[in-house]
């Protein structure tokens, strides 16, 4: 059974019996045939009405069922992956929600006549035509900084298992080998560099936890003038002398024009010998093949990697990390926590439910 019927229909189940005459949402032969779900779909359909709120990947459910018992609303989590889906259940819609992996461009955009407000889980909006919104009179409201915590979290536990290097060895303890000689050289944090390349909310958690773990913050934002409050948290340097005084280099950057392939070759020529690099910003933001070369090469000591120029990365893209010793590799969740979901999902039902009652 298709994805999108069966979560429309566990939610639906779960909103109170008062708000099911209004707030199911309305399916007709023809939107069900574009969006590949059964006609007509399981259980009741008693609204005549599409929906006003389209939900295109997961959310929170608590902050779904705040939605939904307001507005009509099509929580279709897989809608993302069905793009002629995706604009055929838009026709009418006042609110978009989504993730990372909706592309909200210009086509789509353009097709849905009656679009308000963009809520998007998260804080990376690379993959909404911003500019288009914009001329269109359609507000964005990103979740900014509800999973920065998240994020931090990510930062500093991966730098500290990179630098000491000895949590590889499960394997072969339980198997009765003891390679302590091998795991000997790790390196403690304290009294260590990080460097924060981009100095916005997550940049700034991750500051905090690192100076409370006894690293040396520096950190580089141009977006952010000096005279900033923010530079109270860290001192303020450049990106060279970021590259070439840190032991620990993280990304905290958006993806745009001006940050793509920001870590090349180059920039990693300039970091220190046996540094780390945890990119848990937007895959783009580092050249990947040259950062193969320089942990081949031994200039780097690890890499800590949650976002990737393609996602989901593929198995011949991937094959390249696979037997690097010193990488991570994670699956775009440095922002996901059951916590952070929480938040975020509050944070974007907050704003577009006030959006779309004139209160914005
Ligand atoms: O942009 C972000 O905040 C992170 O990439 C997480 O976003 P996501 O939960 O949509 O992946």
């Amino acid at each position: 059974m298709p994805g999108d019927a069966a979560l429309s229909t566990r939610f639906v189940d779960k909103v109170p019996l008062r708000h099911l005459s209004l707030r199911r949402w309305w399916l007709s032969p023809l939107l069900a045939s574009a969006m590949g779900l059964p006609f007509p779909p399981e259980g009741p359909v008693v609204s005549g009405k599409m929906s006003d709120i389209v939900i295109s990947e997961f959310m929170d459910e608590a902050a779904v069922a705040r939605l939904s018992a307001r507005f009509s609303t099509l929580y279709a989590p897989d809608l993302a992956e069905k793009p002629d889906a995706l604009k055929a259940a838009l026709a009418e819609a006042r609110a978009l929600i989504v993730r990372n992996r909706t592309e909200v461009r210009a086509d789509l955009i353009e097709g849905a006549d009656a679009l308000e407000c963009v809520g998007r889980l998260g804080v990376g909006v690379d993959n909404i035509d911003t500019q288009c919104c914009a001329r269109r009179g359609i507000a964005v409201y990103p979740a900014a900084a509800a999973n920065a915590l998240s994020v931090a979290e990510y930062v500093i536990s991966t730098a500290l298992l990179l630098l000491r290097g000895a949590y590889l060895s499960t394997s072969a303890v339980a198997a009765g080998q003891w390679p302590r000689g091998d795991l000997m050289r790790g390196r403690e944090a304290s009294g260590k560099v990080i460097g924060l390349i981009g100095f916005g909310a997550s940049g700034r958690e991750t500051a905090r936890r690192a100076e409370a773990l006894g690293l040396d913050v520096i950190a580089t934002d141009p977006h952010i003038p000096a005279s900033d409050a923010a530079w109270n948290e860290a001192p303020r340097t450049d990106l060279a002398t970021l590259l070439a005084e840190a032991d620990v280099v993280s990304l905290h950057v958006p993806l745009t024009d001006e940050t793509r392939y920001l870590i090349d070759a180059a920039a990693l020529a300039r970091m220190k010998p046996g540094a780390i690099l945890i990119n848990a910003a937007r895959g783009g933001i580092v050249d990947e093949t040259a950062l193969v070369a320089a942990l081949r090469e031994g200039r780097l000591g690890g890499a800590a990697l949650d976002v990737f120029e393609t996602e989901p990365l593929t198995a011949e893209a991937g094959a390249v990390f696979a037997d690097l010793p010193n990488v991570v590799l994670t699956p775009h969740i440095a922002g996901l926590t059951t916590e952070s979901n929480l938040r975020v999902g509050r944070v974007i039902a907050d704003a577009v439910i006030n959006h779309l009652e004139g209160r914005k």
